[in-house]
């Protein structure tokens, strides 16, 4: 019997009921997106998986109706359902076929251990704890965090900003940036699964990094060898610059194309704060021409967080 690609209905983390490109096949539906064949010509692009709160084995996770209801599923149709919105972004917006620019497979694995208050990607596919119910739930509950890890491989496959000090804060930032574009209602990171029990709150804040410790100035730089030197506090530099200058043009858009042409074009593994003012500097010449008012409000936004 032939495989077909269909579309379910899923309940997110959230307890929203959303549309899921998935595949039918044995009399038995997988959650498998095979609706960017055409780019790939790689079969299923999005490929979400279960790892039953072990950490080594993941299992396919499937259904028998198409309709993706029960509390377990919850995470995985949220982790496929954002790798999909982040697929399109940087394909429809950024015209980059996947993080590796050629169609490559984009496999999440969800309800990874136990009680696991984290999500990253390991240099070949995406991995989301359930949180704890406390400091967060199912962190494939939210659009920006599954942006910003997707934008960590993106990162890798380009630039290669090294994971510590000022390339890994840069690094960091970068995902927070791209993951404000694609979840763009407000400028906060993680505030959809971090500490269920507590309204409003987020784990980061772009336009103030100092609600959740972070600095937002580099007279405020963090000299720590903690967390690969500051990469999740002093990211807050970078990010109140993206902040500043997405507001002060009014698009983020614009500023992230201007991010993404910088990470792809012009940084390297050991650029640091200065290097990424010239990046994205030239990156706007490079999109649109010297003398446009975008590289004046670049210049002041780099200027405002003290990186010159
Ligand atoms: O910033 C991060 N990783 O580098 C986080 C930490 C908690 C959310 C999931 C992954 C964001
Ligand atoms: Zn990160």
């Amino acid at each position: 019997n032939a495989i077909e690609y269909v579309v379910g209905t899923g309940t997110g983390v959230a307890g929203d009921t959303k549309s899921i490109n998935t595949t039918y096949k044995n009399s038995t539906y997988y959650l498998e997106d095979q609706t960017k064949y055409m780019y790939t010509q790689k079969g299923s692009t999005i490929d979400t998986y279960n790892f039953n709160n072990g950490t080594s084995s993941q299992y396919y996770m499937t259904d028998t109706d198409n309709v993706w209801n029960t509390t377990t599923q919850r995470a995985g149709v949220d982790a496929h359902y954002y790798a999909g919105k982040v697929y399109d972004y940087y394909k429809n917006t950024l015209n980059r076929n996947s993080f590796d620019g050629n169609g490559a497979k984009i496999i999440s694995g969800v309800h990874y251990s136990t009680n696991y208050n984290n999500a990253f990607w390991n240099g070949s596919q995406m991995t989301y704890g359930d949180g704890d119910g406390v400091q967060f739930r199912a962190l494939s509950g939210s659009y920006d965090v599954v942006a910003h890890e997707l934008t960590h491989a993106v990162t890798e496959r380009t630039a290669n900003l090294t994971y510590s000090y000022q390339s890994g804060a840069l690094n960091e930032s970068w995902s927070d940036a791209m993951a404000s574009v694609m979840d763009s209602g407000d400028w906060l990171i993680g505030e959809d699964v971090y500490t269920p029990g507590t309204a409003g709150d987020a784990l980061r804040s772009m336009s103030n990094p100092a609600l959740y410790g972070q600095p937002a100035h580099m007279n405020q730089y963090v000299n720590t060898s903690s967390d690969n030197g500051g990469v999740h506090t002093n990211s807050g530099i970078p990010n109140k610059a993206f902040y500043n200058f997405a507001t002060a043009i009014g698009s983020r858009d614009v500023a992230g194309k201007i991010w993404y042409k910088a990470i792809s074009t012009y940084m390297t593994s050991s650029t640091n704060f200065s290097g990424a003012r010239s990046a994205t500097l030239q990156a706007t010449t490079a999109l649109y021409g010297s003398g446009s008012s975008y590289y004046t409000a670049l210049q002041n936004a780099w200027s405002a967080v003290g990186v010159n």
